[in-house]
């Protein structure tokens, strides 16, 4: 039996007008976020506050990701009517440890609207920045990922790099997050409270355009988004590059390879599956994307939302195309422990509702230090100077969440 998860979720439209009875708008649970809140997460349906941990995710070795959560689900299951939801971060690695919990208390509201935000301003007073690894040595490595493309069945492979941010004095994180709702107020906004030895909040935040799954009943829901082209300032110039990017061959080809892995994992699952025969164009502040909106019912019983997400993950859009050469390749070139860049974030409830988006456009951030990541999906038509601008016009979506720039 399907159940739906309305008790706790609702979905009305108008979210910031007066609070519906006792409950809050989704412009003061972003207001609310502090030093206490563990977990937040807007996304076009819901918004989503979290504070203190009353359940971790433990898993014993070799234990199922899904046997774990099952525990976790009886350890933070309260005596009463509350429903427990589980929220967090899965890491890019499936073998890797996630940062899953059940919060004392989970705040739930409609979507945050569209400029409903007021102005932000900087997170950070001046910071110095260093990339890893530098441009050139990025684009040397898209090259040798083209030459490996060359050698092998290698076709698609998603490299990325790091920009480590140190400024003058404490970041303001609660002030990143409202400076990125502010800015993508149609994506999966976030913010993860991650544990840490030295005590102090250690906290992974973005604002990533990308749904892997939502499962809601019967129905789920994955949008790829791969293909991607920076934004201009000039608006003619702007329309002229979404143009270009909706007929380019090179990023046709990027996209078609994530949305034909993601429709094969997930058709087996569904008695029905609708995969639109061409993408369509999605804006954030900084970059066009190409986007296709997957949706399908599924056979009953059902997997979870989780267990759907583990499924696809990861996909040509994080990691490559075939998956096992692709992480090779990744292992090799990239240089460093992507952590939970490129995983997923998100909530998922006992009934195996959820909605998972994809980690990216994010930073982990402690005290005076912000490591942000950036990633572009390289097929045999690349070019490499083009990918270093691709990532570093991804990098400006955290940039601008700190120093209060951009729209
Ligand atoms: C890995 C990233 O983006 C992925 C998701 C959307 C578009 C992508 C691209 O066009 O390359 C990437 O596959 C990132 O933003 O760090």
């Amino acid at each position: 039996m399907f159940t739906e998860t309305r008790q706790l979720f609702p979905t009305f439209a108008d979210t910031n007008g007066p609070a519906d009875g006792e409950r809050p708008t989704a412009i003061a649970l972003l207001q609310r976020y502090d030093a206490g809140s563990s977990f937040f997460l807007g996304t076009p349906e819901r918004t989503l506050l979290g504070s203190g941990v009353r359940a971790r995710l433990t898993r014993h070795p070799d234990e199922p990701m899904a046997a774990a959560l099952r525990r976790l689900f009886a350890d933070g299951t309260q005596n009463d009517d509350t429903p427990a939801i589980a929220v967090g971060a899965l890491p890019f690695a499936p073998e890797a440890h996630p940062v899953l919990f059940i919060p004392h208390r989970l705040d739930a509201a409609a979507p945050l609207a569209r400029h409903a935000i007021t102005r932000t301003k900087a997170a950070v007073r001046s910071s110095e920045t260093q990339e890893r690894p530098t441009e050139a040595l990025y684009a040397r490595r898209v090259q040798q990922a083209l030459d490996l493309m060359r050698q092998s069945t290698l076709k698609k492979v998603v490299l990325s790099r790091m920009l480590e941010v140190v400024g003058e004095g404490e970041i303001d994180q609660a002030m990143v997050l409202r400076n990125l709702a502010s800015r993508n107020s149609a994506g999966y906004t976030f913010a993860v409270d991650l544990p840490t030895a030295s005590g102090r909040v250690r906290r992974l935040i973005g604002a990533s355009p990308e749904l892997l799954l939502q499962r809601m009943g019967e129905h789920v829901l994955a949008n790829p988004i791969a293909g991607t082209a920076p934004r201009s300032n000039d608006p003619g110039e702007d329309l002229a590059r979404s143009r270009k990017l909706l007929h380019s061959a090179k990023d046709r080809h990027e996209h078609e390879l994530v949305v034909k892995a993601v429709a094969e994992t997930l058709r087996p699952y569904c008695r029905n599956l609708e995969v639109p025969p061409v993408p369509e164009l999605i804006a954030t502040a900084r970059v066009w994307h190409l986007s296709t909106r997957i949706r399908g019912k599924l056979i009953d019983p059902a997997p979870s939302s989780f267990d759907l997400a583990l499924a696809l993950h990861p996909t040509p859009a994080v990691c490559g195309e075939p998956r096992d050469l692709a992480r090779r390749a990744i292992e090799q070139l990239e240089g460093f422990d992507r952590g939970l860049f490129t995983g997923l974030v998100g909530w998922c409830d006992a009934n195996g509702n959820g909605e998972w988006a994809v980690t990216i456009r994010c930073a982990e951030i402690e005290a005076n230090r912000a490591n942000l990541y950036a990633g572009a999906g390289i097929v045999s038509e690349s070019e490499p100077w083009r990918e270093v601008a691709e990532t570093a016009a991804k990098f400006r979506t955290l940039l601008d969440a700190l120093q209060g720039s951009g729209v």
